[in-house]
Formats: C-alpha cells, sequence, structure tokens
C-alpha cells in the first residue's frame, strides 16, 4: 500500500499528552496513528527566519515533519487571509471579513513555500491529503513544480454558498486552486450542495450525479465525507475519569444539582453569546431551575491576536458577568464560564457527568465536541444533546434536540425540554445516535475518503 502523507497548518501536538488544538488535530491523529505515515504542516512556532528544511520526528508509525512560519508569514497567510478572511466569510460572517491583497499575496507565497519544503520528502506513489482553507493552493503549487501524485483535499469548516464565497475578491483563483486537486471531500451533503453550485454556476463547469466534475480545463471528483471519532474509546475514556481530581471536585461544589456543559474554542462561530442569553432565558421563564441547575463553558483562548477574537472574548465575559450579577445566590453561580484548555480524557468525563450538552454554533463544519458529549453518556442513563441545526453534526445527530442558535427563546424552551426527559427517551434517542456514530466512525471518514482518491485515476 502507498504511503499515506497529511498535509495541514495545525498539527497535533507531538509530545505524549499534550493537548488538542481543535477538531482537525484530533480527528486526524486518530485517524492517521492507525494507517502510519507522515504529517507534514506548521510547527506553530513563529521564528525569525524561515528554517533550511522540515524538522522531522517519529512517534510510533508517525513521521511529524514540521516548518515554523516567520512573522510575516503567520501575520499575512494565517492570521490574515486564512483566519480573518476566509474563515470568517466561510462561516458566513462577511461583516466581519476583512481583505487585504498582499495578505492573499502571502497566502499563496506560503502555499508554494510548503509545498517546496515538503516536496524532498515525497517518493513517486505516495498519497497526499490536504487538510483545509489554509492550503487550497497547495495542489497547484506541487503540480506546477511537477508533482504528478494522487492529491486530495478536505476541508473541515462550512463550504458556503456562491453568493457568499464570490465576495471574497479572488474567489475564482482560490477555486482554480482548488480544482487542481484530484478529489475534494466536505462534511455534509448541504456543503456538496454549495460547493457542485459553484463549480456549475460561477465556473460554468459540469459535475454529474456521481460528484464527477469538469472545471478550468480539469478533471475531479468531490464528495461529502462527514468526519466522525471513535466512540467506544471516547466512551471508555469518559468512564475511566469518573473517579479522577477534577470530577471529584466538581461534585462537591454542584450539591446535586443539574449540569449543562459547553466546550468551544473561544470563537465567534461557536454562537456563544446567544447561548449564555438563552440559559439566562430559561432561568427567567422556568425559575424553577433557578438554584437547581448550573451551566459550566469551557473556552479556551483561539487566534487571539485577530480583533473579531478580542471583541467576542469581551462581549462573553460582560455577558457572563451580567447573568451571573442578575441570578446567583451567595451558594450558587449559575454560568462558570472557564478560559482556558483542558485535555480530553478531562472534558470526556465532564460530558459524562453532565445532564445537557449544550452545542450551539451559528455555523461549523461538523463539531466533533457534540459527537464526544454523545459517545461520553452513560447509555442506562444518557444525557441529551441540544444541537445547533448549523453545526455539520447536525445532519447525523438526528436524536438530539435540534436548535436555531439565535433563536434565544426557542433554545430555552430546549434546555427546558432536555432537563425534564424522560429516561425511556432519553435513552432511545442515545441509543440512535450511538448506532450512527458507530457507523461513521474517524476511520470509516479515513477509508471513504482514501478508497475514493486511491480509486481516480484508476
Ligand atoms: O488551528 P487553529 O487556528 O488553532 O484552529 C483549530 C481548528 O479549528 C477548525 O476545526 C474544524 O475541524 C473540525 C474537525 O473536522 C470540525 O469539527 C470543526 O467544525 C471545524 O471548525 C479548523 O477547521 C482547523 O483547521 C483548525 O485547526
Ligand atoms: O479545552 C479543550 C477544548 C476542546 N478540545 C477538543 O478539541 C476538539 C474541538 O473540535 P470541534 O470539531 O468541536 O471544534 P473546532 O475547535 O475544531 O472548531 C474536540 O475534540 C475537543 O474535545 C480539547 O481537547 N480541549
Amino acid at each position: 500500500m502507498s504511503r499515506l502523507i497529511i498535509v495541514s497548518n495545525r498539527v497535533a501536538p507531538i509530545s505524549e499528552g499534550g493537548m488538542a488544538a481543535g477538531g482537525l488535530a484530533v480527528g486526524v491523529y486518530d485517524a492517521l496513528r492507525e494507517t502510519g505515515g507522515m504529517w507534514f504542516g506548521w510547527s506553530g512556532e513563529v521564528a525569525s527566519a524561515a528554517p533550511a528544511s522540515p524538522k522531522i520526528e517519529e512517534r510510533g508509525p508517525v513521521t511529524f515533519a514540521t516548518v515554523s512560519l516567520t512573522r510575516r508569514d503567520y501575520d499575512q497567510y494565517y492570521r490574515g487571509f486564512s483566519n480573518d478572511t476566509l474563515w470568517p466569510t466561510f462561516h458566513y460572517r462577511s461583516d466581519l471579513t476583512h481583505y487585504d491583497r498582499h495578505e492573499f499575496d502571502g497566502y499563496q507565497r506560503v502555499n508554494a513555500w510548503l509545498a517546496h519544503q515538503l516536496i524532498p520528502l515525497l517518493r513517486p506513489d505516495d498519497v497526499i491529503w490536504v487538510h483545509d482553507y489554509h492550503l487550497i493552493p497547495f495542489a497547484e503549487a506541487l503540480r506546477q513544480e511537477g508533482i504528478t501524485n494522487r492529491i486530495g483535499f478536505f476541508l473541515h469548516i462550512p463550504f458556503p454558498a456562491s453568493q457568499v464565497l464570490v465576495t471574497v475578491p479572488p474567489h475564482d483563483k482560490l477555486m482554480r486552486a482548488l480544482c487542481c486537486y484530484d478529489l475534494v471531500g466536505v462534511q455534509t451533503e448541504p456543503d456538496l450542495r454549495a460547493l457542485r453550485d459553484y463549480l456549475e454556476h460561477e465556473a460554468h463547469g459540469t459535475v454529474s450525479a456521481d460528484g464527477r466534475v469538469d472545471a478550468y480545463g480539469r478533471s475531479l471528483r468531490i464528495g461529502a465525507y462527514p468526519i466522525g471519532i471513535y466512540p467506544d474509546e471516547l466512551a471508555a475514556l469518559a468512564k475511566e475519569g469518573q473517579d479522577g481530581r477534577h470530577l471529584k471536585n466538581l461534585r462537591q461544589t454542584m450539591h446535586e444539582r443539574r449540569l449543562i456543559v459547553s466546550v468551544d474554542r473561544l470563537d465567534y462561530s461557536k454562537g456563544l453569546v446567544e447561548r449564555f442569553r438563552a440559559f439566562e432565558k430559561l432561568l427567567e421563564i422556568s425559575p424553577n431551575h433557578r438554584a437547581q441547575v448550573s451551566f459550566i463553558q469551557v473556552a479556551p483562548p483561539t487566534r487571539s491576536d485577530i480583533q473579531s477574537y478580542q471583541q467576542i472574548r469581551l462581549q462573553l465575559e460582560a455577558e457572563s458577568g451580567r447573568i451571573n450579577g442578575r441570578f446567583a445566590e451567595m451558594d450558587w453561580t449559575p454560568i462558570r464560564y472557564l478560559h482556558r484548555q483542558y485535555e480530553r480524557a478531562v472534558l470526556a468525563s465532564l460530558f459524562r457527568e453532565a445532564h445537557v450538552g449544550y452545542v450551539t454554533p451559528l455555523r461549523d463544519g461538523m463539531n466533533l465536541v457534540a459527537k464526544e458529549y454523545v459517545a461520553a453518556q452513560d447509555p442506562e442513563d444518557p444525557g441529551v444533546l441540544v444541537l445547533s441545526r448549523f453545526a455539520g453534526a447536525a445532519q447525523e445527530l438526528d436524536g438530539a434536540l435540534i436548535v436555531n442558535p439565535i433563536d434565544v427563546q426557542g433554545m430555552a424552551e430546549a434546555l427546558d425540554h432536555a432537563l425534564g426527559m424522560p429516561l425511556d427517551e432519553r435513552r432511545a434517542r442515545h441509543a440512535r445516535m450511538m448506532t450512527v456514530l458507530r457507523r461513521n466512525s474517524v476511520s470509516v471518514w479515513r477509508d471513504s475518503f482514501l478508497r475514493d482518491l486511491r480509486a481516480v485515476r484508476q
């Protein structure tokens, strides 16, 4: 079998037990540790000069090849065009999008430089799988250097509607570059419909019913491949943590109260402010929950050098302070807002302890937390997932209470419904979702994408 080369901007921490840095790193690492192969990407470091070649480290069956970025590259490629232009637009927040042509030039330059760094490590039959919006031009850059290997691309974030995508000034260049891949995967059917729409109506290409595309003079395939988790591993992790220090401390402070839990990077796409207001609304409309329910929001910092992320942090701090000031009692704090990162094992046990998993992004490619919450539950006495219809996970998790994340009243009612749901119904919903999670595990995601990629030129 040919070697697998994974390319992504964010690479999982190399040290054992290191912190996960978001869903891409978690999902890709789970997929790669079974097959083995090489993972190439940014080391997460900003250095004064670009390295001459990647740093190579072995960890079990995975070889990590990482490079640092210069400050200019980081500013233009990562902070600028990737996270201040593409991220907000692809999450339908054109109001937060900034565009600077120099940043786009930097984005292309860094893609070409990264491709150049990878080339000496490649073998002719390697299969290359590139991940996410930071690296749309990566295959084009490899092709320009004569690389003919199979190259696939997976987009972890939503693919936006054409009329939103065309607000990015160089949308045509981006989509032309995207068509240099052999296979382009997105998370869900709605993402696939949006991609197909752009290719047919903006690029004037053709797309067949089974996903064959002819556009910009190139032939490729497109498909939907929802990323998953290992639900049984996660369940075991959650169970193991039940006697751990974190949970013991938590139980002592809860005094038998019910628990609602949310975990998200502190990102404006995650709908945190509306979520806090819906919890406030719950306390307003159902006074019986006052002093009986606590809400824990874990929200580790992310991309904090971007203004829109600084603003969401200030807004959330103000909201949690205001709501706690309004409802708190001497021995009860309604919202516990934790602006820090936790290990996945700790989160898994916290999920199992929670009566409600409260996952309400305004837009999200998938949202692995929603899947992890379900997997962590005790099947005999499971909690209830309240899930935004705009998370990719909502396409699969039909046992959740599906909400519109801007409908504060609707979310408060869903929380009330979840807190009062009878055991039989909770068990039935949970069992249904576990079946889906097992069927669409992370290995199924990896294997179906790679099967299609290996088949493209046969
Ligand atoms: O690398 P960062 O800038 O620190 O951000 C973390 C990651 O965030 C995004 O994750 C996405 O991938 C998940 C797994 O497929 C998916 O569940 C989630 O909906 C996405 O938001 C981003 O796409 C990654 O590139 C980042 O590494
Ligand atoms: O403090 C934290 C917060 C999150 N996560 C993990 O980071 C991933 C977040 O992925 P998701 O798809 O939900 O969102 P993303 O951050 O990728 O947008 C999940 O596996 C979480 O368990 C973690 O390990 N520690």
